[in-house]
């Protein structure tokens, strides 16, 4: 059986970004960046304002000062300040010429046509310098950064349209198994179980860059997951398979999609919980990831081949979706037997407290699971206080 490690380098050399196109900027959120975001403006565009107030002439402040215009936020430029004048201005709205310093309203007292300086004024001028923000031909975001909330202020401000992304992912999810309902009918169906994996699956697929091309819940029939396979790969980039990954004799997951040209990237992995997980890839650049149906190795599986291959494939870095940190644990974990263990547990003051129950069948205990903990193969027991590899899970 091969190692996570080596399990993980055979996928991220497989992964490569979907085709680059042109989008609008409405449509550009939660794809990564093709290519360099330039400005195609300064900002500000001319020196402005940055307060409510008076721009005036440095050392002018002596006497009263006639008020002599107006300039509000996308005013043009024009005005100007001669020796004695003052103008109204507003923030964001262009400094006039021949002034440099703007006084906030707060300590001004106005009467009529005439200002006067009624308090002490500050060192601020409260003037931002034309281009003090980026200025035109600036690079404000770099060629695989994702574009969340704050990449989006930065994108719109550079004044682009349209911006060059990589495609989204397009995921679709197969779960198998005759015990399958649709959650919320199970309580009125005898024997059944909800099927908890298939929509955590797409929240998941979905925080890594990936959009849901449709899921389906199958029974264990191989005729019936051949055909379910056939129709979801038609329109999505990857499968993802829930269950029937081992060997059970109603276990056909893998066997569905024989004979449709995929070529197995590896079956079984020296992991626990996930061991029957299995990845599979064709010549069109789809992929088929097969996970384990026991809920807690589903969902730990999917963290670590479907997260990072679905951040690949979005066009950033495989390993991004595998950053691994140093936490001290609060209590022991049992050394993990002969397969890498990756634990779950939950995080307490920056520390990992170990979940005493360790099953690959939970369901409850994921809903508090903050971190995955990892202990090598073979490794002797993690005990309390010392520090632990661990994954945001
Ligand atoms: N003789 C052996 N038995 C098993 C082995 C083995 O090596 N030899 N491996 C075990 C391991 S490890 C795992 S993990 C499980 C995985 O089995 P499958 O992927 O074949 O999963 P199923 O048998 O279909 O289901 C297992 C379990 O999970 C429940 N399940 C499945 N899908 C869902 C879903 N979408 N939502 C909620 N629950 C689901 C299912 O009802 C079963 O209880 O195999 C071990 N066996
Ligand atoms: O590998 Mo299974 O996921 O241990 O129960």
């Amino acid at each position: 059986m091969i190692t996570f490690d080596e399990a993980s380098a055979i996928l991220r050399g497989a992964a490569r970004p979907l085709e680059a196109v042109e989008i609008s900027l409405a449509e550009a959120s939660g794809h990564r960046l093709a290519g360099d975001v330039a400005a195609r403006i300064d900002a500000p565009r001319s020196d402005v304002s940055a307060m409510d107030g008076y721009a005036v002439r440095n050392g002018d402040l002596h006497a009263p000062l006639s008020v002599v215009g107006t300039s509000y936020a996308g005013s043009p430029p024009g005005l100007s300040v001669e020796e004695g004048e003052a103008v109204r201005i507003f923030t964001g709205a262009p400094v006039p010429q021949g002034a440099d310093w703007v006084i906030v309203q707060e300590i001004v007292e106005r009467e009529g046509d005439i200002m006067r300086l009624t308090g002490e004024f500050s060192e601020a001028r409260h003037i931002r310098p034309r281009g003090s923000d980026f200025s035109e031909g600036d690079i404000l975001l770099e060629r695989g950064a994702m574009l969340g909330p704050r990449q989006m202020v930065a994108a719109a401000a550079a004044g682009q349209a349209s911006l060059s992304v990589w495609g989204k992912p397009r995921v679709a999810i197969l779960a198998t198994g005759d015990e399958l309902v649709a959650p919320g009918k199970s309580p009125d169906i005898e024997g059944s179980i909800p099927d908890s994996i298939s929509l955590a699956l797409a929240a998941l697929s979905r925080n890594y860059g990936a959009e849901i091309a449709g899921h389906e819940i199958c029974a264990d029939d191989p005729a019936k997951i051949a055909q379910a396979a056939g129709s979801l790969l038609s329109s999505c980039d990857v499968l993802v398979m829930v269950g029937g990954a081992s060997v059970g004799e109603r276990d056909f997951a893998s066997s569905s999609i024989a004979g449709g040209g995929f070529e197995t990237l590896f079956a079984k992995v020296a992991m626990r919980p996930g061991k029957p997980v299995w990845c599979a890839k064709d010549a069109k650049g789809r992929f088929v990831l097969g996970l384990p149906g026991n809920p807690t190795s589903a969902m730990v599986t999917a963290r670590l081949f479907l997260a990072p291959l679905l951040t690949a494939l979005a066009g950033g870095e495989y390993d991004d979706a595998l950053v691994w940190k140093e936490l001290e644990l609060l209590s022991s974990m049992p050394a993990p037997g002969p397969r890498e263990h990756f634990g779950r547990g939950r995080l307490v003051d920056r520390k990992a407290e170990p979940f005493a129950n360790q099953q690959s069948g939970a369901q409850a205990a994921l809903a508090a699971a903050d971190v995955l903990l990892r202990q090598p193969g073979g490794s002797v027991e993690a005990g309390k206080g010392e520090t632990i590899a661990a994954l945001d899970f």
